[in-house]
């Protein structure tokens, strides 16, 4: 089980100080799909650079041209590109296509996909890397969460792995890692902590301890 780190409300250099807090309680460096909007793919660039032993996903949430804009973020430095799942069939495989020649990942997200398990499966048939659950900030504020969606898509996925994301926090990670997922998103479970390295810490643990 890998540990995602998701930025959203910062900015480069704000995003370069919060992972130096936390770097070697992390596996991946999400740049959020608000730090892009603000700040674009050389957010991305700056990150790579800062760290280049740790992988970056580029959390594009792309809908269309996704040839293109997986090329982008590849070029950028991203290890990981997300799509999301109520995307079309023709841009997931295009985005799968485009990632493969650049060696790269595509996770899925799986935010408002209404018939989860049958998409699930038809996302894991066109050889995507990771299929993600995820209660975004608007479900989160009325106290949504994505744990029973994870044990929906741990039952029907068969090659790729499995990820979940939105609003996790140190008390309800317990009920995460029993369900096991491959990789576990966190955003504001750590950057809204006071002390930011002991929150990754101890995540870091509590997901080793699997
Ligand atoms: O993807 C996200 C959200 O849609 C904003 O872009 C977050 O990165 C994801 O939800 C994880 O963040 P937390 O919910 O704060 O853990």
């Amino acid at each position: 089980m890998e540990l995602q780190l998701a930025l959203d409300l910062v900015n480069i250099p704000e995003a370069i100080e919060l992972v130096k807090e936390v770097e070697e309680h992390i596996d991946i460096i999400e740049i959020g799909t608000p730090v892009v909007i603000n700040e674009g793919l050389h957010a991305v660039k700056a990150v790579k650079k800062a760290f280049p032993n740790l992988k970056v996903l580029a959390d594009l949430k792309i809908m269309d041209a996704a040839g293109y804009e997986v090329m982008k973020a590849s070029e950028a430095g991203a290890d990981i590109v997300t799509i999301l799942g109520t995307a079309e069939d023709m841009s997931i495989k295009g985005a799968v296509e485009e990632a493969k020649k650049k060696g790269k990942k595509i996770l899925v997200d799986m935010i408002a996909v209404k018939d989860l398990a049958g998409r699930a499966k038809e996302v894991d048939a066109m050889g995507v890397d990771y299929i993600c659950v995820h209660t975004g900030y608007d479900l989160q504020a009325v106290g949504k969460n994505s744990f029973e969606d994870l044990q929906t898509i741990k039952g029907v996925v068969k090659n790729a792995k499995t990820a979940i994301a939105g609003g996790i926090k140190l008390d309800t990670l317990p009920e995460v890692i029993k369900v096991q997922p491959d990789l576990v998103i966190v955003g504001g479970g750590i950057t809204g902590q006071a002390d930011k390295k002991a929150a990754a810490a101890k995540m870091q643990k509590m997901i080793n301890q699997g």
